[in-house]
């Protein structure tokens, strides 16, 4: 058995604290083993102040990481699940996916309580297509503007008055204790969450038979059927979560219950549906989902976006 494991890990605040949560149960787990971050820097967070979609790639955050772990300087990668691209590098692979903390997106205001208290021409935060295209669906009035930077960049921004509201992943602000900042958490409803949003995951060499023993414990049932399914939807999409796409699932008891969407960027088109099935099926029910919403117009609008 090995005794230390070596995690790469991006530093931002966020990816800090993941890493750190994920350091901090493996220490608990087994008290004699050593386990270490490696900071870097990756492509994405240098290149902060450019459009995401000028700057492009899908995994924009996790390249540098993965390198890190094929050369061996670096055992595992954790990864927020959101930003997970469905294909790995070869020689690595997915090992566990740990519990989902809270998947929706959260309002965030210095004026405001929610996304209904809004007055007609409020501007409103945030450079994911997924978040846009549905308030746009539902507020036609407010005005988009685009808003990049890790979350307490974006916050700053917010508090110089630069938005009137802003749209933020619910788990990352309550895993940076700013639970104070969340005005609204948006029922799935009105904003349906991004694959894989609020889950961690943890990425290591797939031969490395030693590390996916001591990972297997941080494994989560639940959010493992849920994320999958949510997966395989994205997949089949081929979209990541820069493409205007949200995807949901929910589990009861043994069934499962996952929503999709494809929204146009302007607003104006929203191909939407659900599938219920067994939690068994969850693969073949995402990719029939995605079917669905390609077969109703999702095909016309991915294509302009992916062009
Ligand atoms: N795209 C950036 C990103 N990736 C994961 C999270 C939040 C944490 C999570 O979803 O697990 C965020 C920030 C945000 O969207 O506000």
């Amino acid at each position: 058995m090995k005794d230390k494991i070596v995690i790469a890990t991006r530093e931002s605040k966020l990816a800090l604290w993941q890493a750190e949560n994920i350091q901090a149960q493996l220490k608990s787990l087994y008290p004699e083993l050593l386990v270490e971050l490696l900071g870097m820097s990756t492509k994405g967070d240098q290149m902060l102040d450019s459009p995401l979609s000028k700057i492009g790639g899908k995994g924009l955050f996790v390249k540098e990481l993965e390198t890190a772990l094929l050369d061996g300087r670096a055992d595992i990668a954790v990864h927020s699940m959101k930003d997970v691209p469905m294909a790995f590098p070869e020689g690595l692979g997915l090992a566990v996916i740990c519990e989902r903390e809270d998947p929706t997106d959260a309002f965030v205001s210095n004026t405001f309580s929610s996304i209904d208290e809004l007055p007609r021409g409020s501007i409103v935060g945030t450079c994911s297509l997924r978040r846009s295209c549905q308030l746009r669906m539902n507020r036609p009035d407010l005005v988009i503007k685009d808003l990049r930077g890790n979350v307490n960049t974006r916050l700053r921004k917010l508090d110089d008055g630069e938005y009137d509201a802003i749209i933020l992943a619910t788990a990352g602000l309550l895993r940076l204790e700013m639970n104070d900042r969340i005005r609204q958490r948006i029922p799935a409803e009105t904003s349906l969450p991004a694959g894989g949003q609020g889950a961690m995951g943890i990425e290591c060499r797939s031969d490395d038979s030693d590390t996916l023993a001591l990972l297997a414990p941080l494994k989560h049932e639940e959010t493992t059927i849920r994320v999958t399914a949510e997966r395989a939807v994205n997949e089949r999409l081929n979209g990541g979560c820069q493409a205007p796409i949200a995807c949901f699932a929910l589990l009861e008891g043994d069934s499962i219950w996952l929503r999709g969407l494809v929204g146009s960027p302007d607003g104006k088109t929203m191909i939407e549906g659900e599938i219920r099935g067994h939690k068994a099926e969850v693969r073949s029910l995402g990719i029939q989902l995605a079917d669905d919403l390609l077969a109703r117009g999702a095909d016309v609008i991915l294509d302009a976006i992916y062009q």
